[in-house]
């Protein structure tokens, strides 16, 4: 039997960063179509900014294993709509996950398939258990950078098809300097 070797390593938790990690970069242009407010969009895409990156320590796909990455979100918004990740069920829709907050402030929208969605805001220490079959996005609410660490079966794969045509039921948004989950006008059932 060939044993894998063990890993431990610190997350620099003022910026995310996992040292030797594979490092991704989702930029707005990556992002089309996602936000509501396309003349936004359009307008901030001039500057084309790094929404997200992600630090991901990934195994083989294979039951049983485990991978870890971090994300670091920054803050912004797109019209009213806060910066967010693209979002995601898993490719096997029955893997669970675990988010775990770093830094900064935010949250998590969750939906089923059939579309009820939750919300559960982050802050540093929040632990956020990700059922079985829920779509899950991380939501920038915050000033600063959203840092969380996720782990996640390596098998799990991300499902990102059904999110991307029909976004999630709810948009979480600014209005009068408050931060409020509504429902998205564009869903589709
Ligand atoms: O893949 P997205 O929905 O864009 O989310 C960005 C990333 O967030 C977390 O780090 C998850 O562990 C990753 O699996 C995911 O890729
Ligand atoms: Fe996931």
């Amino acid at each position: 039997m060939e044993y894998k070797k063990p890993i431990g390593i610190n997350i620099d938790l003022e910026t995310g960063v996992i040292p030797g990690a594979k490092k991704l970069v989702r930029r707005l242009s990556d992002l089309k179509g996602y936000f509501l407010d396309e003349d936004a969009y359009n307008e901030l895409l001039k500057d084309d900014p790094v929404v997200y990156e992600v630090y991901a320590v990934e195994q083989e796909e294979k039951e049983g294993d485990l991978n870890f990455a971090t994300t670091v979100l920054y803050p912004g918004k797109v019209g009213k709509e806060f910066f967010f990740t693209k979002g995601h069920f898993h490719s096997k829709a029955d893997r669970a996950e675990i988010y775990y907050g770093i830094k900064g402030k935010g949250g998590m929208l969750l939906q089923t398939p059939e579309g009820e969605a939750e919300w559960i805001p982050m802050g540093p220490g929040t632990v956020v258990y990700v059922p079985p079959y829920w779509a899950h996005r991380t939501v920038n609410t915050g000033d600063e950078p959203f840092i969380f660490l996720a782990v996640y079966p390596a098998d799990a794969g991300h499902d990102y098809g059904s999110i991307k045509d029909k976004g999630f039921s709810k948009i979480v948004i600014e209005e009068n300097g408050e931060v409020k989950v509504v429902d998205n006008p564009r869903w589709k059932e």
